[in-house]
């Protein structure tokens, strides 16, 4: 038997348009054993079946490799919330290529796993930080494979995390984001993506609110998300320094420096916010990570 950790994550860090994530402290665990036939259980009943990402995903790396689907017994434990904006979608399709691997016998890199992953999820911003750890922004020049850049992002940074209790589905949050921008909008973006990584990278929570200003998606989709506004308000008022919408929603995440910060606003969010829950998380540094049991 194996088992399979994945983190989630937050991609596009508010500027970084499927080009940014982060590795979060919250995790999805997989255990996978082959048997007689599919079954699949600690999930919603709907996501049992053969149309499970995480079988889709094991089944499309079989096929990479010339070898057949086979029964195999999945069980998934998570605390990552579906269609929230922290990649649950992601770690499926992670787990299901490395158990593919791990029951096969082959082996693979971080990198040709942020590749097969990103083909199945169809972008890298979720994916490359699940596999990698850290924060990492990555593109794919053409017709190679996709290039990741890893930052380390400081630890004295806590990120709280707001989730709703309604979900937003990535393919509906993305039909509101405009296909083309002005020039000043590309430019704008540009400099503030370098000045988000360097500010994680050395905990300037000024510069990172300096930097968290995105023109491209977060004007458009805050408005899929009914509670943005009060809870944007009481994370500033509060004494965080900013705060974006984590991936494509519904979860909203604020950034601090300060651990009693964090756990003021905390309290003051169940408060004002009981349909929500809340995490203080870190950054993940590892990313997926694989055990024979
Ligand atoms: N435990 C699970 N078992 C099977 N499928 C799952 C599970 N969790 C998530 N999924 C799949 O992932 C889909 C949600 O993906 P979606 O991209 O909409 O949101 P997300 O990955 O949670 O957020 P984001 O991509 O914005 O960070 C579900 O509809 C389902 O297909
Ligand atoms: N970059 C993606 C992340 C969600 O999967 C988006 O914002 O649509």
């Amino acid at each position: 038997m194996i088992r399979i950790s994945v983190p989630a994550t937050s991609a596009n860090l508010g500027i970084g348009y499927d080009t940014l994530g982060m590795a979060v402290s919250l995790y999805s665990h997989f255990t996978f054993e082959r048997a007689e036939k599919l079954t699949i259980t600690g999930c919603p009943e709907e996501f049992q079946n053969e149309d499970n990402l995480v079988y889709v995903s094991l089944v499309d790396a079989l096929a990479e490799w010339g070898e057949k689907p086979f029964g195999v017994a999945i069980d998934i434990q998570t605390d990552v919330p579906v269609a929230r904006g922290l990649g649950s979608s992601s770690t499926c399709v992670v787990a299901g290529i490395m158990a593919a691997a791990a029951l096969t016998g082959h082996t693979v890199t971080r990198e040709e796993l942020v590749a097969m992953a990103t083909r199945v999820e169809g972008h890298p911003d979720n994916v490359a930080p699940a596999i990698l750890g850290a924060a990492v922004c990555s593109f794919t020049p053409e017709g190679q494979l996709p290039r990741c850049l890893r930052y380390d992002v400081s630890s004295r940074l806590r990120f709280l995390t707001i989730i709703p209790p309604y979900e937003v589905h990535t393919a509906d949050a993305r039909k509101v984001v405009p296909q083309q921008v002005a020039l000043s909008t590309a430019v704008w973006q540009m400099g503030r993506i370098a000045g988000l990584t360097r500010g994680l990278e050395t905990g300037d929570t000024a510069l990172i609110a300096a930097a968290n200003d995105d023109r491209i998606q977060e004007p458009y989709r805050r408005a899929l998300i009914p509670d943005y506004d009060a809870i944007r308000e009481t994370c500033l008022e509060g004494g965080a320094a900013t705060m974006w919408i984590s991936g494509s929603g519904s979860t909203l995440m604020a950034v601090t420096d300060d651990t009693i910060v964090a756990k003021f606003l905390q309290v003051r969010l169940q408060e004002r916010f009981p349909q929500c829950a809340t995490h203080i998380l870190t950054c993940d540094t590892e990313g997926a990570q694989i055990e024979y049991l």
